[in-house]
């Protein structure tokens, strides 16, 4: 948790911008992303967190400024290179394949993370080496039961489960999550906060997120961006009381929602 976290971030920004023929949809943005934290990134709409988020993962590449990795730059780096790194990034990217059960997904993904890349032809036998492990992640997201279901059967809740197990196949150092809980009904943002509140043991979340319930339940540190920059950064709690954010949200419906 916070307090016992390395003082050194494990993920940096300094001066990070990027421009759209001219239009700053980034600005300058410092950020610091503390060892094993979860740390959320919100903001009106239009503020830059999705461009923000491209930055991080290498599938933009910046205007201005760097991004380290415990240290190491990786600015520029193509989105492969960020995610071997250890950069993983979850929702609304993951393809699932519909046919292919749950636990072939995570099996996949584990079979990736040795280099062999996604390889539909291994036989039974090789890729019965990633069960244990592949259902022991399954059983983390809460989709034990669903193990030999194909991905088209499953709920929607439990596609993005199981986007997040592909995710966690890749052991990532940083697991950035972009709107895990766009789309769901109540029951499914509760069932992904206590998701996220169990996964990110020993893991450093980022997540960009409209739905406050979700960042006071889950983050330890709230970045608020506006027109491209930070406008505050802190708790939960204080985030929240400022007045600076309360302006920038005002007439925004997504306020404690
Ligand atoms: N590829 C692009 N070309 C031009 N402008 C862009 C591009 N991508 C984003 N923008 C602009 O940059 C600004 C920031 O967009 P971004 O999608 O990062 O905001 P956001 O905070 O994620 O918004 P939302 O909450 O609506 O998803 C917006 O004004 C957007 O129109």
């Amino acid at each position: 948790m916070w307090e016992g976290t390395k003082v050194e971030p494990i993920l940096r920004a300094r001066g990070l911008g990027k421009r759209f023929r001219g239009f700053a949809a980034v600005g300058r943005v410092d950020l610091d992303v503390a060892h094993g934290s979860v740390h959320a990134l919100v903001g009106p709409n239009g503020a830059g967190k999705t461009t923000l988020f491209n930055l991080l993962t290498g599938f933009l590449r910046p205007s201005a400024g760097r991004i380290t990795l415990d240290g190491r730059d990786v600015t520029g780096l193509a989105p492969e290179r960020v995610a071997r790194l250890g950069v993983a990034r979850s929702f609304q990217i993951t393809t699932l394949f519909p046919k292919v059960t749950a636990r072939e997904h995570v099996e996949l993904a584990l079979q990736a993370r040795t280099g062999q890349g996604w390889r539909f032809w291994r036989s039974e036998r090789q890729l019965g080496r990633f069960r244990d492990r592949a259902l022991h992640l399954l059983d983390e997201v809460g989709l034990a039961a669903a193990a030999e279901t194909p991905a088209a059967e499953l709920a929607y809740g439990r596609k993005r489960a199981l986007e997040l197990a592909v995710a966690l196949a890749l052991e990532p150092r940083v697991l950035l999550l972009d709107e895990p809980t766009a789309g769901m009904g109540a029951e499914d943002v509760d069932r992904t906060i206590d998701l996220i509140a169990r996964i990110r043991a020993g893991r450093t979340v980022v997540l960009v997120e409209h739905n406050m319930t979700v960042v006071r339940s889950l983050a330890d540190r709230v970045t608020v961006l506006q027109h491209g920059d930070v406008l505050v950064e802190g708790g939960y709690a204080e985030v929240r009381a400022d007045p600076r954010v309360i302006t920038a949200y005002l007439g925004e419906s997504h306020v404690d929602r």
